[in-house]
C-alpha cells in the first residue's frame, strides 16, 4: 500500500501522479471498526472485480479537532495505526487529505469537482450516512450528479450489532465507561495504544511489580482510569501483562494526565526506548487510592492473577 498526502486544491503535479481510474472508499474512518471495514471491503471487492486499484481517502487532523468541537478526545487510530490496519485489508492507496479551516469551507460541489473528478475516481464507495463538504451539506445521493455522471457511487448499508449501528463515537464512549468487551466487539479486534517506553518514578520495582511506562507518540483516546488485562506486541514478540491507566492516587494528590504502565508477566529485560503496542483485552477494576503500600501490593498481585485468567479465557473464546 502506498500512502499519499493530499492538500486542497490539488496541484497539477499531484494530479499527474495520482489520477487513474480507481475505486475509492471515503470517510473519516477513525477506529476502522466493523462498519468502516464493510465500506472498505466493498471497495476492495469491487476493485478486484473491475481490475482497478482500490483506495481509501481519509482526513487529518480529525475534523472535530480542527473545528474545536467539544467532544474530541483524541484518536482511536492515529494515521500510523490506520496504515497498519489498511495494509492488512489489501488496500492499494491511502490518501490522507489535510483537514484545515480552509478545507472545512470547501463546498460539496468543489470537493467533487476539485478533488474526486481530477483523481478520475471510477466509483466512490461510502456508508449510507456519509456527509461531506461545508457543514456536511453533501450526502451520498449527490455524488454522482455533482460529478456530472463521470463517477459511479456505491452506498453501503448500515453495519449493525444487536440492532445498533457500529460507530466511532459508540466505541469512544464504551472505552471511557470501561466496557472494553463492547469496544473490542465493535472494532473487530482489541483496542490498542502504541508508544515508547519511558523512565518512570522507579517505584514499581520496589513494589515487586516493575512496570514499563508508556509514552503514546500520538494523541490516543484513553480508556477509563483503571486496570486492564493486556497483550503486548514488542518488536514482533507477543507478551502478556497487566496495565494500570491512571494518576496513582496512592502516591499523588494532584491529578495529572493519566500514565499508562504495563507489568509484563515472565519478562525480565530492558524495555527503555522500545516501542510497544498494547492491546486492551479486558477491564478489571477502576483505579483507587490505597491506605498504604502493602494494601496496594496485595491488590496488584490479585490484579495480575485476574489478568492471567482473563487472558486465558480470551484465547479459549
Ligand atoms: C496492575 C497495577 C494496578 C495498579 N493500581 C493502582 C491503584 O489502584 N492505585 C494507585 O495509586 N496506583 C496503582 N498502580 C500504580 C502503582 O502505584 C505504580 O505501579 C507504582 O507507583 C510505580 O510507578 P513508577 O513506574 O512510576 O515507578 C497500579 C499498578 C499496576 C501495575
Ligand atoms: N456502521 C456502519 N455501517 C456502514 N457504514 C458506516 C458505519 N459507520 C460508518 N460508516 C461509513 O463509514 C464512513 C466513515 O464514517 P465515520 O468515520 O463518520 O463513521 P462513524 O463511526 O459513524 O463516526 P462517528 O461516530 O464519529 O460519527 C462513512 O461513509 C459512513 O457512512
Amino acid at each position: 500500500m502506498e500512502t499519499i498526502n493530499l492538500t486542497y486544491p490539488l496541484t497539477d503535479e499531484i494530479i499527474s501522479k495520482v489520477a487513474k481510474p480507481q475505486i475509492l472508499a471515503i470517510g473519516q474512518f477513525d477506529g476502522l471498526h466493523l462498519g468502516h471495514a464493510s465500506v472498505i471491503e466493498s471497495a476492495v471487492r469491487l476493485a478486484g472485480q473491475t481490475g482497478l486499484p482500490s483506495a481509501v481517502m481519509t482526513f487529518h487532523p480529525h475534523p472535530k479537532e480542527v473545528m474545536k468541537k467539544g467532544d474530541y478526545e483524541g484518536y482511536l487510530t492515529p494515521p500510523e495505526e490506520k496504515e497498519r490496519i489498511l495494509r492488512g485489508m489489501g488496500v492499494d492507496y491511502l490518501y490522507i487529505v489535510e483537514f484545515n479551516d480552509a478545507f472545512s469551507r470547501v463546498s460539496p460541489q468543489n470537493f467533487v469537482c476539485g478533488m474526486l473528478v481530477p483523481l478520475r475516481i471510477h466509483t466512490a464507495v461510502v456508508g449510507f450516512d456519509f456527509r461531506f463538504g461545508y457543514r456536511g451539506e453533501g450526502h451520498a445521493g449527490m455524488l454522482r450528479e455533482l460529478s456530472e455522471n463521470t463517477m459511479d457511487v456505491l452506498t453501503v448499508p448500515p453495519y449493525l450489532i444487536d440492532g445498533e449501528k457500529v460507530s466511532s463515537s459508540g466505541i469512544r464512549k464504551a472505552l471511557q465507561e470501561g466496557d472494553i468487551q463492547l469496544a473490542n466487539r465493535w472494532l473487530g479486534r482489541p483496542y490498542s495504544v502504541k508508544g515508547m517506553v519511558m523512565h518512570g518514578e522507579k517505584r514499581g520495582r520496589q513494589l515487586g511489580f516493575p512496570t514499563a511506562n508508556l509514552q503514546p507518540g500520538e494523541h490516543y483516546v484513553l480508556p477509563i482510569k483503571g486496570v486492564f488485562a493486556v497483550r503486548v506486541d514488542c518488536e514482533g514478540n507477543t507478551l502478556e501483562g497487566v496495565m494500570n491507566v491512571g494518576v496513582k492516587p496512592t502516591f499523588h494528590d494532584q491529578a495529572t494526565r493519566p500514565n499508562l504502565e504495563v507489568h509484563l508477566f515472565d519478562f525480565d529485560g530492558n524495555l527503555y526506548d522500545k516501542s510497544l503496542r498494547v492491546e486492551l483485552i479486558d477491564f478489571i477494576r477502576e483505579e483507587r487510592k490505597f491506605g498504604g503500600i502493602d494494601e496496594l501490593i496485595a491488590q496488584i498481585a490479585k490484579d495480575a492473577e485476574t489478568a492471567k485468567q482473563r487472558l486465558k479465557s480470551a484465547v479459549a473464546e
